[in-house]
């Protein structure tokens, strides 16, 4: 997978450079390419942003230095590009992103992040954009940031792990919150490791038991407490058949 990001903050993106998304870099699992937008700004300013239509506070995005940036990076090609990337627009305003869009991304073979600072990006270079690629504008909580870049962030680490030999175990988002599947929907439940007592709190019996199916069952039923505790609104999606179907395995 390859991933362009521009940004008026590169620098904000150097937590690509380490962990989960650093080593899939190094294994050449993803191939990351961060763009200072103003290298197209060609004012001697390099002026990147301009007073609304319409009056209001703040400043607008201008459609110049996206437009000849987007181009740029769209000119260097991917192989990938028989499947053509994907503009990905972090915005308080998009659809929220979710483990199912995370899995969605994953499948496709170039990303194209465009953080938005100041108050936007001028409305005409997503509609350009949108007649030459899918555009996913995606918000990753109901809260305004200063700016797309920690949005960023947070989709790329969510889409990265998901890739074919990211994770060390294929396991690990099997029974990851959210994952499709018996447990899609709800939360994960507590984890413990050693030492099997730390101060004076010891480990919930079933996990010690051995009984796969027992601890299985304790798992499930932990995640729906977890669920509907804290997230009462999943309980109505989970999908009471898998659950007997789980129930069967076990
Ligand atoms: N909630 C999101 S994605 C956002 C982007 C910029 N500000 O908030």
């Amino acid at each position: 997978m390859r991933l362009d990001v521009v940004t008026i903050f590169p620098e904000y993106l150097e937590p690509l450079n380490v962990s989960l998304v650093g080593k899939a870099r190094a294994r050449g699992q993803l191939d990351v390419h961060v763009h200072d937008l103003r290298g197209w700004a060609y004012d001697r300013h390099n002026t990147v942003d301009d007073t609304p239509y319409g009056g209001g506070p703040g400043m607008v995005m201008k459609t110049g230095p996206w437009g000849d940036a987007l181009d740029q990076t769209l000119a260097d090609g991917y192989e990938g590009g028989a499947h053509g990337p994907v503009l990905v627009v972090p915005t308080p305003s998009g659809r929220p992103f979710t483990q199912e869009l995370a899995v969605e991304l994953s499948e496709r073979p170039w990303l194209i992040f465009t953080p938005a600072r100041y108050e936007g990006i001028d409305r005409r270079v997503v509609d350009e954009y949108a007649t030459r690629m899918p555009v996913y504008e995606v918000s990753i909580g109901d809260y305004v940031l200063a700016g797309g870049e920690a949005a960023v962030l947070v989709v790329t680490e969510a889409v990265a792990r998901l890739l074919p030999g990211v994770l060390g175990n294929a396991e690990s988002h099997r029974d990851d919150s959210f994952a499709p599947g018996a447990m899609a929907n709800l939360l994960e439940g507590p984890v413990y490791t050693k030492p099997p007592e730390w101060r004076g709190r010891g480990i919930p019996d079933v996990l010690l038991s051995g009984h796969h199916g027992k601890i299985a069952r304790w798992r499930r039923d932990e995640a729906f407490r977890r669920t509907a505790a804290h997230r009462p609104d999943l309980i109505e999606r989970c999908d009471p058949a898998a659950f007997d179907k789980k129930d069967r395995e076990i």
